[in-house]
């Protein structure tokens, strides 16, 4: 896949989103596919200071750590041509107000297809990014996202929606790591709504 060709419309790239793109793209795109891809698992370490939190107190957004055994299942966007230039242009815009993600390359497996897996960008926030915030518990992780907002919505929308997403498109997947969060962040609202 030639980036001239992509964006002259001969040929489609693919975009692979496994955190916020999963539910909101905000994106023109030819076609979507649920799969995943492998060597990587999906972790609540990045820090977000803008769309889910602020400076005084960031939000917790996912990015991928690189795990030969894991395996991380989101949504893939199909773009080509004007869509492509535009959809690119977009998410550097998006991704970099969290520090920055870098793009890579990875194989992408559609759901229920045998055939060969499809090459897609992903973005990842590495750990040398200023908002790293890397390993916490549940119960940590679940109370910074429990009290954090930011310019798009309360950091609980972000989590509940990726949780949803989860049950209703990839119900025979588990994520401990994910639902284990969002058990922990709703307990911490039944306290804050019990002390009201
Ligand atoms: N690269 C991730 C997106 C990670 C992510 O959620 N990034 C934040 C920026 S740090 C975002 O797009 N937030 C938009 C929102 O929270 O509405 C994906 O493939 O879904």
């Amino acid at each position: 896949m030639k980036p001239q060709d992509v964006l002259a419309g001969k040929s489609s790239l693919w975009i692979f989103g496994y955190g916020s793109l999963v539910w909101k793209p905000d994106f023109k795109y030819k076609r979507s596919k649920v799969g995943y891809i492998g060597g990587y698992k999906r972790r609540f370490w990045h820090g977000d200071n803008f769309h889910r939190g602020n400076d005084e107190r960031p939000g917790r957004v996912v990015t991928l750590i690189e795990d030969d055994d894991a395996s991380t299942w989101g949504v893939a966007f199909e773009v080509s041509g004007a869509q492509a230039e535009e959809s690119l242009k977009y998410l550097n815009v998006r991704e970099t107000m969290c520090g920055g993600y870098l793009t890579k390359m990875v194989d992408f497996f559609p759901e229920g297809e045998e055939g060969a897996p499809v090459q897609a960008l992903v973005y990842i926030a590495t750990k040398d990014n200023p908002l790293f915030l890397g390993y916490a518990t549940p119960e940590v992780i679940g109370f910074q996202i429990a009290m954090s907002q930011g310019k798009s919505g309360h950091n609980l929308e972000y989590l509940r929606r990726l949780a949803e997403f989860m049950r209703q498109r990839c119900p025979r997947v588990r994520d401990d790591h994910l639902f284990h969060i969002e058990a922990a962040a709703l307990r911490v609202v039944a306290v804050l709504l019990a002390a009201q």
